[in-house]
């Protein structure tokens, strides 16, 4: 097993990254959508379902398996032998942003299904606030995975 993953590190190394990259697409993008599905279209209207229907897919078919081929192959890397020693700081700022990533990528799907309802609450300003916490985290994980401090 540990003789595979270390076989298979570059792919497995690869293949993460490319989750990682549809996942954040998905994480910057849908937060924008809901900038404009708040303050440009009228709920219960057809432009309402059109928004409702881009957001589901988004986050089912791109933002969702995204995530969790992230974390699998993210999981698998920790699990190749010498690639994390713990004693050092960069796995663990690299843990908080991820966990942190995880959180906003729920906070996201708890907030589309308000819109289904018809109760969002939150204002364009807030969730233009909000898509910074991506761009946040992204720089901790690419400073703690390629520096290793
Ligand atoms: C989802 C949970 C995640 C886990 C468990 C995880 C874990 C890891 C591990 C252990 C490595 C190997 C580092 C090395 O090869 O030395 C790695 C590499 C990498 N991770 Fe993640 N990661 C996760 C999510 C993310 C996210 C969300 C991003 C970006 C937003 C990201 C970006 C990267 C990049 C760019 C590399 C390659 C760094 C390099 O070797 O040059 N990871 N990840």
């Amino acid at each position: 097993m540990w003789d595979f993953l270390a076989l298979a590190y570059p792919w497995i190394k690869s293949l993460h990254i490319l989750s990682v990259i549809a996942w954040m697409a998905g994480l910057f993008y849908l937060p924008r959508l809901f900038v404009y599905h708040v303050e440009r279209v009228a709920a219960g209207g057809d432009t309402d379902l059109l928004f409702q229907t881009m957001e589901h897919k988004l986050l089912r078919y791109i933002m969702n398996p995204a995530m969790i081929a992230a974390w699998i192959f993210g999981l698998l890397l920790v699990l190749t032998p010498g690639i994390v020693y713990w004693g050092s700081v960069w796995p663990w700022t690299k843990a908080a942003a991820v966990l942190g990533m995880t959180w906003f990528h729920h906070w996201l799907g708890l907030r589309r299904k308000n819109f289904v309802r018809g109760d969002n609450k939150v204002s364009g300003r807030h969730y233009r606030m909000m898509n910074e916490l991506p761009t946040l985290f992204l720089i901790v994980i690419v400073f703690s995975v390629v520096l290793k401090f």
